[in-house]
């Protein structure tokens, strides 16, 4: 059952390069939400100061009544137990085949039999399309697999909420797709609650229940998918439509001077694009935390862009 995370004036920095400072938001128990922000905004710091890897200078991470920040080391550690984390290049150990490195947070962490850890393994590694490959080592297996075998490894413990960095990153088109779509069906299986940390705007715009975006050192927005994606807020609008006019420069924020440039030049925004269907899982049914398209737009007023919700909605394609 997955957990709500309340993040509240959260602040970090390295000695004096602040990262991000302030950031308070709430991920709501079993749903999905997504953490965009340009490079180096400190996103993967932020999922490792949420497990307890990095320490806050400030601020507090609310999770069953318990605040991350002020707990002991071994209650820290007992709580980490709630997490499954995926990182980036899948973190397996390259010396240990796959089967191994699933068993392993199993045979750190609990004492079930040698049995018992073959029944989950094979669960797990069902439910991420990788049974046949428990055999293999890292090196033999594409990247694709990898990140399954690091999500397979992220599930054995059960955990509450499950923090994705950059599952996409080296995945091609079709093999991103088969991703996302896994990780809503996994969202249903488990109902833990889920962040993912994506450069990929379509991730962003069809898996998630709410969105974030991390910028220049600030929490810029956070919240239903619908208020970003119907959102004109300039940094959110151009990074959720992968713009170059708007604040966001190349290395950084654009100058005044830029700006004003910008605007004398008369160049005109392209209109917001419409929102497309949230993805279902792969059995046709409706996601866990789903609303009525269009729910949050008319409850707040706002006009979703124009052709928004009228797509029909994906064929269902053939589960991993
Ligand atoms: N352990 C550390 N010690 C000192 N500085 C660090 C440490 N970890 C991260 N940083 C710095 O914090 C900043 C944010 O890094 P982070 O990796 O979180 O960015 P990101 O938003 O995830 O970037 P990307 O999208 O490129 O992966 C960077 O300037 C990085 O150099």
């Amino acid at each position: 059952m997955g957990v709500e995370v309340r993040v509240e004036g959260l602040t970090k920095s390295f000695g004096r390069q602040a990262v991000w400072s302030d950031v308070s938001l709430t991920l709501p128990a079993g749903e999905i939400s997504v953490l965009l922000g340009p490079s180096g905004t400190g996103k993967s710091v932020f999922l490792k100061t949420l497990v307890g890897l990095l320490r806050p200078d400030r601020g507090s991470i609310w999770i069953q009544n318990q605040d991350l920040p002020k707990l002991s080391e071994r209650r820290l550690y007992a709580i980490r137990r709630l997490f499954g984390v995926l990182f980036q290049d899948g973190a397996l150990f390259g010396s240990m085949n796959i089967y191994d490195n699933v068993a392993f947070p199993l045979r750190e962490h609990t004492r079930l039999s040698e049995s018992r850890v073959r029944e989950i393994v094979r669960e797990k590694l069902d439910m991420v399309g990788l049974s046949g490959a428990e055999g293999k080592l890292p090196g033999e297996i594409s990247g694709g697999m990898r990140k399954r075998a690091g999500l397979a490894r992220a599930l054995v413990l059960d955990p509450a909420i499950i923090l994705f960095d950059e599952p996409d990153s080296g995945l091609d088109p079709v093999r991103t797709a088969y991703l996302n779509q896994l990780i809503i069906d996994l969202n249903q299986q488990t109902d833990a609650t889920f962040l993912i940390v994506t450069h990929d705007i379509n991730t962003a715009r069809t898996v998630p229940d709410n969105i974030g975006l991390l910028y220049h050192g600030k929490l810029a927005m956070f919240g239903p998918r619908e208020m970003l994606l119907s959102s004109t807020e300039p940094v959110v609008r151009q990074f959720l439509n992968a713009q170059r006019i708007g604040p966001i420069g190349m290395a950084e924020e654009k100058d005044a001077t830029d700006l004003a440039a910008e605007a004398a030049s008369g160049i005109r925004l392209p209109p917001l694009p419409p929102i497309q269907h949230q993805l279902r899982p792969s059995d046709g049914g409706i996601r866990r935390a789903e609303r009525p398209p269009g729910q949050w737009c008319r409850g707040n007023g706002v006009l979703p862009p124009p052709g928004s919700f009228t797509e029909p909605r994906s064929i269902v394609e053939v589960p991993l």
